[in-house]
């Protein structure tokens, strides 16, 4: 590996999405990020994942309709609430929805699409990082509501890896702790007994 692809990897992380702004990438650059976020390993070659562009007007438009679905869910809002619902999808230049799009297999599980999906989502944001680009990867409430996804253009079988949010930044991005190995790593040490 060449040595800044590891130090960028011991130094990466999100961008809060107050602080992602214009511009965002090119189109050129869009396509590049999305070559890199399709080359990830994919069981069977499946490709059981798809990415849609939330950009300019389009997200104006989602966020009325989420607001009017969150009135839904839950009942008359406050105002403040409203107007989070109706920035969701306008607080950064571009949104890209990662979506995993489960494919028939007699042999491979969906379980592992979705983790192609995950990789896909990583690449994607590696790409936009290394292009100058802040990201976020965010689910929210709307990617657990049928009705949310369907404003949001999945079809009733595909599901949300995640919505990444990408911009411009100028901030110092703040680290947050990571855990310690020796509570995550262990040598094999015989199968599982409860
Ligand atoms: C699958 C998934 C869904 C997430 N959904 C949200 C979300 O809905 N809202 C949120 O504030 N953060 C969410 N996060 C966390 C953000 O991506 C967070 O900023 C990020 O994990 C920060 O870690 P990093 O600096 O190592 O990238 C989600 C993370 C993952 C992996």
């Amino acid at each position: 590996m060449h040595p800044s692809v590891l130090d960028f990897m011991l130094a990466r992380r999100s961008t809060p999405v107050k602080d992602l702004a214009e511009p965002a990438p090119s189109d050129k650059e869009i396509e590049t990020i999305l070559t890199a976020a399709s080359r990830v390993p994919d069981h069977g070659r499946l490709t059981p994942w798809r990415f849609i562009l939330y950009r300019g007007d389009a997200r104006i438009e989602i966020g009325e309709a989420l607001a009017k679905r969150a009135v839904e869910r839950e009942g008359e809002l406050p105002e403040t609430r409203l107007e989070q619902e109706r920035n969701r999808f306008s607080r950064a230049p571009l949104v890209i929805g990662v979506v995993c799009v489960p494919k028939e297999s007699p042999t491979i599980p969906e379980w592992e699409m979705f983790l192609s999906g995950g990789m896909a989502a990583m690449n994607l944001m590696i790409a936009a990082n290394a292009l100058g680009y802040g990201t976020n990867l965010i689910t929210n409430w709307y990617s657990d509501d049928a009705e949310g996804r369907r404003i949001l253009g999945l079809a009733p079988q595909e599901r949300v890896v995640g919505f990444v949010h990408i911009g411009s930044y100028d901030v110092e991005l703040v680290e947050r702790p990571r855990p310690a190995l020796d509570a995550i790593v262990s040598d094999y040490s015989g199968p599982w007994e409860a």
